[in-house]
């Protein structure tokens, strides 16, 4: 399995979005529709889905599954963590987005965690950048001690994806969908443990080397 450092994963998104000039939204739009294939692939019982969206753009990828999976007539309701004043562009125009499309967002109201049969983790990807604590690390443990199967989106949320070190605490997820490629510490031990099933989802985001060679594979 091909890896790369978290700072490599930020450049090749930076290099997409900039030099390339494909933007942020279609990325997203890819990540969401690969995090729907994987979900189809999966075969859980989607009766009751919690999409758990951060501030950032993971959040903003957290979003658009809850829309996608709307669409599809799941039963979905997103929960938004963190401070919206905080949240990023993209992030903001997919809650604008879900909303349009009726999904149910829960805003401070204490969560039913045993009523969910999976939980999407959305709550930080490769952003993560100090340790987990206060309502966040409440969370994430509420989400570990649920029954629900987790699909961690990028990363499972609270985990270190360069080192795989849990940082106070991060999301135990049944299966996760990582984006462009593995990032290194899904490769250790304790990394494998935290991401489960592990799908890599191409969504147009490549190396600017093998762009430059004429392939991306
Ligand atoms: N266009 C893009 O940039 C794309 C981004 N993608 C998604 O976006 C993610 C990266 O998005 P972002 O860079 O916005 O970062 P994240 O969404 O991973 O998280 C960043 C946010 O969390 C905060 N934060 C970090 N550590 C924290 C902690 N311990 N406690 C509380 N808050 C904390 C940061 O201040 C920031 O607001 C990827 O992992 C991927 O899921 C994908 O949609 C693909 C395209
Ligand atoms: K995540």
């Amino acid at each position: 399995m091909k890896t790369i450092s978290v700072s490599d994963a930020k450049a090749f998104d930076e290099y997409t979005m900039r030099e390339v000039g494909i933007p942020s939204l279609v990325l997203m739009e890819r990540a969401a529709l690969k995090s729907i294939e994987n979900i189809d692939q999966l075969k859980w019982d989607l009766s009751h889905v919690l999409v758990v969206a951060g501030s950032g753009n993971n959040g903003g990828d957290g979003l658009a599954i809850a829309r996608l999976l709307k669409l599809k007539g799941v039963s979905v309701d997103v929960f938004l963590v963190g401070n919206p004043e905080h949240a990023t562009i993209e992030r903001t125009q997919q809650l604008m987005f879900a909303q349009k499309y009726g999904v149910n967002v829960i805003n401070g109201n204490p969560i039913d965690w045993q009523s969910y049969t999976v939980i999407i983790d959305a709550i930080f990807g490769i952003g993560l950048s100090r340790d987990v604590s206060g309502n966040y690390q409440a969370i994430i443990q509420s989400i570990n001690d649920s029954n629900a199967k987790t699909l961690a989106i990028d990363v499972p949320s609270g985990l270190n994806a360069q080192s795989g070190e849990e940082m106070g605490i991060a999301v135990h997820a049944n299966a996760t969908a990582t984006f462009a490629y593995a990032k290194q510490g899904m490769a250790s031990t304790t990394g494998q443990a935290y991401c489960g099933q592990l799908f890599v989802d191409d969504i147009g985001i490549y190396d600017p080397k093998t762009i430059q060679m004429g392939g991306t594979q």
